[in-house]
């Protein structure tokens, strides 16, 4: 075997086994997968050290798959969580696929992981967060000034928890103010059987609302929930509600939630989308999704294997065949 490539092998084969790992979640045929593939590629650009592990919905065409598995993605299949009777409007009707996300807590042979939406995308590294003390739910806090929370007592009087001097909140008529409330587009986790039998056991006995999987989430953290800065998680609607707590030249993480604001999909019309600041993040994502540099170079392996590899086998193995000196390096920065 060549020198320069028994060091590679040496050094993928010495590689620990990834106990951290970078972790979306991929439903149905549409165009989600183009988020994937944008956000794998913003992960390999700032030089993150661990995996991006995509939790598929069986829907997820194999097609799809093997575009993820191409671009250096671990593909791992989860069973659909579908809430109890639905007896709620969801804000967006297709929340009621998101509940599916609890199924990565039981992805245990990660230590800690670090969930990210599929329209997000990571334009400075972050692999700090994985060492954040353990024992708590890290999240970016959330908004409730667009109309999609109109159905809360909040929105009705215009408190918002990102200026909570603004409308003072009314204790004597309204009791507490809402707990401190997060954005469930990016959070860090600790995989355990144990949480991820309690939350579906909680899931099975809580009414649905119009957040989803958020809520859920949101009720079932409160006790560890700790807020962490804003540049983790930019939720849009922040440029124009609350500006003045929006740094945009140090926000790490952009989550493009806005209605209209998917880059993949973006026609510039709805409310707010002709901002330059959005037309500029837009820009932004396209740029490192159309960056071919950018592409997953590890993989050196034929259509079998590959039919194998879109089976789910994640890949982490180092496949040497003596005479073809095929190898595989193990998913680095997703
Ligand atoms: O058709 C869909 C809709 C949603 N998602 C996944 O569910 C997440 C939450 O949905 P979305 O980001 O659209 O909600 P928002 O953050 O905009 O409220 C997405 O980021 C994707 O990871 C998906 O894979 N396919
Ligand atoms: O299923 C519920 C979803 O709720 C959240 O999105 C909302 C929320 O951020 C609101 O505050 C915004 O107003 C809205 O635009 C945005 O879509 C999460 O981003 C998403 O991952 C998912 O949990
Ligand atoms: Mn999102």
């Amino acid at each position: 075997m060549a020198p320069e490539l028994a060091c590679k092998v040496t050094a993928v084969a010495a590689a620990k086994p990834a106990t951290k790992a970078f972790v979306t979640f991929l439903a149905g045929d549409g165009d989600y997968w183009m988020g994937v593939v944008g956000l794998a590629k913003g992960l390999r650009k700032v030089g993150s050290a661990y995996p991006l592990v995509v939790a598929v919905l069986p829907d997820v065409p194999e097609s799809h798959r093997r575009i993820l598995i191409s671009q250096g993605c671990i593909v791992r299949e989860i069973v659909p969580v579908y809430p109890p009777e639905n007896q709620t409007q969801f804000a967006m009707a297709y929340y009621v696929i998101n509940y599916s996300k609890l199924r990565i807590w039981e992805f245990v042979e990660y230590e800690r992981m670090v969930y990210l939406d599929a329209d997000i995308q990571v334009f400075d590294n972050i692999d700090e967060l994985f060492d954040l003390p353990k024992g708590h739910f890290y999240a970016v806090m959330d908004c409730f000034c667009e109309k999609t929370w109109s159905h809360t007592p909040q929105y009705q009087i215009g408190y918002c928890q990102q200026c909570p001097d603004k409308v003072t909140w009314p204790a004597a008529e309204m009791g507490a103010p809402p707990a401190l409330y997060f954005n469930a587009g990016m959070f860090v986790h600790e995989p355990s059987m144990a949480t991820a039998k309690a939350l579906l056991d909680t899931l099975r006995v809580s009414p649905t609302t119009p957040f989803a999987e958020q809520d859920f989430l949101n009720m079932f953290f409160r006790e560890q929930y700790k807020p962490i800065p804003l540049v983790y998680n930019l939720v849009l609607a922040m440029l124009w509600r609350h500006p003045e707590n929006v740094q945009l030249e140090k926000v790490k993480v952009v989550h493009y939630c806005a209605a209209g604001s998917k880059p993949w999909r973006f026609t510039g019309k709805e409310a707010n989308m002709d901002r330059e600041d959005i037309k500029i993040l837009v820009r932004n994502w396209w740029e490192i999704y159309n960056d071919e540099s950018l592409d997953f170079k590890g993989l050196l392996i034929d259509a079998d294997e590959l039919e194998a590899a879109a089976k789910k086998l994640p890949i982490r193995a180092t496949l040497v065949e003596a005479g073809t000196a095929k190898y595989i390096t193990a998913p680095s920065a997703a």
